[in-house]
């Protein structure tokens, strides 16, 4: 902040106004625009001057934000703008179309982030994400940006890219009045691209289309026009052509930005209403939580509470974001920004939750919070026994960062002590176990994923069931519904038949086709969430040779025939290893488990039968065969009767061995079920 300005500069004015004693910072702040300071004109932190639209005497703090003059004293990420200037936007795109890459530079030519502070993908700053190319969890920035010679405030909330995570990208995009449709015009429109558009509508976001990668060779703008236009019927006239990676056409983006996108509402006297779009866990601060400003205004020190979660803090700091967090005294309705008020856990300040104040709370909390629901569970096993405690810890650790992951014990005969841990999709399936493995060098066995099936029992009860070997007898269970989601998937027109069958597969049930393109066809489906997870997305990849994409959501629950299937290793049942499956499917799919378990077992020095059972009734076998141990090598020639009498030893020493039942089963052998060649099922 500049403490005297001379003639020559445009600076902006944020005056704090006594009316009676009331007192309306943001009143003064929204009505002014930026003030050229003639020759005759010095302006001090104390100048008294008048706001000529409401007369109003105006004395005593005023603060001097000046654009130029603060970049200077480094300043200028404290940016003051009245609401008017201020625009709130996100980027949608599918994965790999260029989103970080654009955001990247529009923080570069913007000024926000300087070229040598610059790592590769600012916005994705977790490791896991910058290896895999994938974001996973959102930010927010704040840029300043001179248009027409007047400061704009652009707030960028970035949004992540995969299906695990669409419940936070409609978070972020409520954040939002506009958005940046980012698509490769090498590629054109994609599932998931389709999903997130489709979000932004519901919203009532104005949508920027953008056409990236149009420097490379086979980039075809016009014909991806033509699809977003008939696919999803935006208007394309003013398109903007750009490369993220060669930095052409950012400065276009950004005046489309101020000039298409509307400022906030200006609701900065209502009771504070602030929308969580992003929260996290720093071990030093507690829960830091990204909100976007929808009504009111929030400072340092104002005792919030959080009105799905029902808690109260004092917020020990607000700030913003630019796109490292600086502190600021308060926030108003329209801005975007951090606070941290030492909660201890993000399930205290869940993604989609309303701020308002303690002492005069909102009527109504903001539309639109959703509970996480995990979709997908799995047992998590120490292959160690004593790293129990640390898996343990290392999960509630991640569970203050992460609302969505649920755990609890489990005790298997087979595995010893775990846990059974929900999450919202595979993706986060996986980062959860390679986090756990890597940051917390735990080695881990994890079982098979299975979705949650409803049983409802003789007794007229309903049970949740994710554990296949938790599932009640036959006797006790009427029925049992699983989840069903409708799947669509877009691809060129040589894949359809692949992919239908492979839909058809997974009992699948066809809903509609569409061509959206010449060449590109939309196929929808409704098909069970469990025949989904494993590979069915690497199948639609390999299937299409890469072209085709998917998304998908939740639909319901729906009755099937199932039923459980048992494996036994060396006579023992292996609970991990159960499985449940449409009755149809039962004897093909124990056929393809036992003999793939065959394969994945390594020989042991007695035989190993495994078997697939239906109750008590066995329905495939397969015989792993013993690594025999040549006890006659050394007794050559010599009494027949000695011979015989060294083969019964051994045999003994093999019951004996049986009876411990001591079979290594690697990891590889409980992910099997979702590894079962295709010929088999
Ligand atoms: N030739 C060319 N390549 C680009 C351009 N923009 C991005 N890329 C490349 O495309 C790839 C994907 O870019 P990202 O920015 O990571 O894509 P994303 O949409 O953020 O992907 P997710 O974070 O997974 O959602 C990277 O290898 C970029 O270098 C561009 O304008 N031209």
């Amino acid at each position: 902040m500049a403490k005297e300005l001379c003639s020559g500069v445009t600076a902006l004015l944020s005056i704090n106004t006594w009316q009676g004693q009331q007192h309306h910072p943001h009143w003064a702040r929204s009505q002014l625009s930026p003030l050229p300071i003639s020759a005759t004109h010095r302006l001090t932190k104390h100048s008294r001057f008048r706001v000529d639209c409401q007369s109003v005497e105006t004395q005593a703090k005023t603060e001097i934000y000046d654009p130029e003059f603060g970049a200077k004293v480094g300043q200028d990420r404290l940016l003051k703008v009245p609401v008017s200037n201020i625009r709130n936007f996100c980027i949608i795109a599918h994965i790999d179309h260029g989103k970080s890459t654009l955001a990247d530079k529009l923080l570069q030519m913007t000024g926000t982030v300087q070229k040598r502070e610059m790592k590769e993908q600012f916005l994705d700053n977790m490791d896991l994400e910058r290896e895999r190319g994938i974001t996973i969890k959102l930010q927010a920035s704040r840029m300043r940006y001179m248009f027409e010679n007047e400061p704009y405030c652009l707030n960028l909330i970035d949004t992540p890219g995969h299906v695990d995570f669409s419940y936070e990208v409609s978070r972020s995009l409520a954040a939002c009045e506009g958005a940046l449709l980012v698509v490769d015009a090498s590629q054109g429109v994609e599932a998931q691209t389709l999903a997130n558009v489709y979000l932004a509508l519901e919203n009532n976001l104005e949508i920027i289309p953008v056409l990236n990668k149009i420097d490379l060779p086979g980039a075809e703008p016009d014909r991806v026009i033509r699809e977003i236009e008939e696919v999803i019927g935006l208007d394309c006239s003013k398109a903007i052509p750009c490369s993220a990676k060669e930095g052409i056409g950012i400065t276009e983006i950004l005046n489309a930005i101020v000039e298409r996108i509307p400022p906030p509402r200006d609701a900065a006297m209502s009771p504070l209403r602030a929308l969580i779009f992003d929260s996290y866990y720093d071990p030093y601060r507690g829960v830091i939580v990204y909100f976007r400003v929808i009504d009111g205004r929030i400072k340092k020190g104002d005792r919030i509470y959080f009105m799905a979660s029902n808690k109260d803090y004092f917020a020990d700091e607000v700030g913003v974001l630019s796109p490292n967090q600086l502190q600021v005294n308060e926030l108003y309705a329209g801005e975007v920004g951090y606070l941290s008020a030492s909660i201890r856990s993000v399930a205290d300040a869940r993604v989609g939750d309303t701020i308002t104040h303690y002492d005069r709370k909102a009527e109504r909390s903001l539309p639109g919070y959703e509970e996480a629901t995990p979709m997908v569970f799995c047992g998590l096993f120490p292959v160690d026994a004593d790293q129990f405690p640390e898996l343990r810890d290392a999960l509630e650790k991640l569970q203050l960062n992460d609302a969505a992951l649920k755990f609890e014990p489990e005790t298997s005969s087979a595995m010893g002590f775990g846990f059974r841990c929900g999450f919202l999709g595979l993706l986060h399936m996986e980062i959860v176990q390679e986090r756990l493995e890597r940051e917390y060098n735990l080695s881990l066995i994890t079982t098979a994923p299975s979705v949650v099936y409803r049983v409802n029992c003789v007794d007229n009860e309903t049970v949740e069931c994710s554990n296949p070997s938790l599932l009640p007898e036959p006797g006790q269970r009427r029925s049992i519904e699983e989840p069903v989601v409708k799947i669509e998937m877009l691809t060129p027109k040589d894949y359809i038949g692949s992919l239908m069958e492979l839909a058809q597969d997974r009992r699948g049930e066809f809903k509609e086709m569409k061509y959206i393109t010449e060449n590109r066809a939309s196929i929808i489906y409704e098909l069970p969430l469990a025949e989904m997870v494993g590979d069915f997305f690497d199948q639609l990849k390999s299937r299409s040779k890469g072209y085709a994409s998917m998304e998908y959501t939740f639909i319901g629950y729906k009755e099937s025939e199932l039923i459980k299937l048992d494996i036994q290793i060396n006579g023992e049942p292996v609970e991990p290893l159960s499985t449940i499956v449409h009755r149809d499917k039962a004897y093909s799919v124990g056929r393809a488990l036992t003999q793939k378990l065959k394969e994945l077992i390594p020989r042991q020095m007695f035989k190993v039968p495994i078997q697939a059972c239906i109750g008590s009734k066995v329905i495939a076998s397969e015989s792993l065969s013993a690594i025999r141990k040549d006890v006659l090598a050394k007794c050559y020639g010599g009494d027949i009767s000695r011979k015989k009498k060294l083969l019964k030893k051994q045999a003994e020493g093999k019951k004996r061995m049986k009876a411990i039942g001591k079979v290594d089963v690697p990891q590889e052998a409980f992910m099997a079920v979702l590894k079962l060649e295709k010929e088999v099922l």
